[in-house]
């Protein structure tokens, strides 16, 4: 693959829509290049579609999780779904594509979350930057330190195992670039799939009431639902519809303008109840995850992480709205974020 630093000016990024063209980003010289078509081999083939490798990971995430949330409750604290959330998706990816926990990085983890949060603001506002140069960069040094030691991992799991990859070695930037792309991809998207479906059912009081029974009915005192309680839980599957119809997660993340005013109807996850119509990329009512070749590789990762914390967050907790704070305040046309600053939950 061709490699040219792009120099025009400090920010640049190029994606053609051609389905085999590499996507650059360059800052200073540094040359990131994303391949889609590797990097979906080794997102689908070979690391995140393996749902017997990442189910038990979940299934552990989860429930270290809901002990965390169990301790705040027993303090009386808030929760902060948003972190909490993106803290088990960070951790999930770490440990499913480089068999580390997210948590164990020490003290690289909250660097690591500030970088992800950045790269994800400057993603969403990237006209802007394109006008405006001087706003800068994500730190790539920052990334590539603590990429670097996670994607090391990576290499040696995969040069160890049967997997059929080549890594290309001749620059460790392109890797890191490839890395990058994924942790974007995989991890603000799940987290925000979760963080408006809990939004939507503190909205929806009725909805909450609806999932939490269905939740509590079907695994009575077990204690915590595993992959296999989650596919009898329709009116959750449906609230989860539901969220993804509202709440598209991808061009909410990337900034969009809409030519006019739409709207899209009333919340009512029942419309999907009895109904064919799924998010796999055949029916276009709803493609939350696109459709076609460059449908997401990560989609059947993020919906069992989406579907088993929701679960279990239902069936352990009784939520209620911060003290102050009615469900008219949720704004659903806005989405809060959360810094390291002001941040109150505690990875790891
Ligand atoms: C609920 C969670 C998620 C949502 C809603 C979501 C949504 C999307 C969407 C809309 C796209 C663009 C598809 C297109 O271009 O037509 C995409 C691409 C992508 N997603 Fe996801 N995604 C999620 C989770 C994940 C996870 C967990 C991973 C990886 C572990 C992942 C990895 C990727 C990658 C690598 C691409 C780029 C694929 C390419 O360019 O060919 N995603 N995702």
């Amino acid at each position: 693959m061709a490699k040219e630093v792009m120099k025009t000016h400090d920010l640049d990024f190029c994606s053609r829509p051609d389905n085999h063209a590499s996507r650059r980003l360059s800052y200073n010289g540094l040359d990131l290049v994303f391949a889609p078509y590797e990097m979906r081999k080794l997102c689908v083939v070979n690391l995140f579609s393996r749902v017997q490798q990442f189910r038990p990971i979940q299934e552990d995430e989860v429930g270290r999780l809901m002990e965390k949330i169990c301790q705040l409750s027993g303090d009386s604290k808030p929760v902060n779904i948003s972190e909490a959330t993106t803290c088990l998706s960070i951790t999930i990816i770490c440990r499913v594509g480089f068999g580390k926990r997210y948590a164990e990085a020490g003290a690289k983890r909250s660097r690591f979350h500030g970088l992800l949060s950045e790269s994800q603001a400057l993603l969403s506002s990237f006209c802007f930057s394109d006008y405006f140069p001087w706003v800068g960069w994500i730190d790539s040094r920052g990334f590539t330190i603590v990429l670097k030691t996670l994607s090391n991992n990576l290499i040696s799991s995969i040069k160890n195992s049967s997997m059929n990859i080549s890594i290309q070695t001749d620059s460790c930037y392109y890797r890191y670039g490839r890395m990058v792309n994924v942790f974007l991809a995989g991890t603000e998207t799940s987290a925000a799939a979760m963080t408006w479906a809990m939004s939507f059912l503190m909205k929806h009081s009725n909805c909450l009431k609806t999932s939490q029974d269905e939740v509590r009915n079907l695994v009575g005192r077990k204690g915590f639902l595993n992959e296999n309680d989650i596919q009898s839980l329709t009116y959750l599957k449906a609230v989860i519809k539901e969220t993804f119809r509202l709440q598209p997660i991808a061009p909410l993340l990337v900034a969009r303008e809409t030519l006019g005013k739409c709207s899209i109807g009333t919340a009512l996850p029942e419309r999907f109840i009895g109904s064919s119509i799924d998010y796999k990329g055949l029916h276009f009512e709803l493609i939350p995850f696109g459709a076609g070749r460059r449908i997401c590789p990560g989609m059947r990762m993020g919906v069992a992480t989406v579907e088993l914390a929701l679960a279990n967050l239902l069936y352990k907790f009784d939520w209620e709205m911060p003290a102050g704070m009615t469900e008219e305040d949720i704004d659903f046309d806005a989405l809060g974020h959360c810094t390291q600053e002001n941040s109150s939950y505690p990875c790891g």
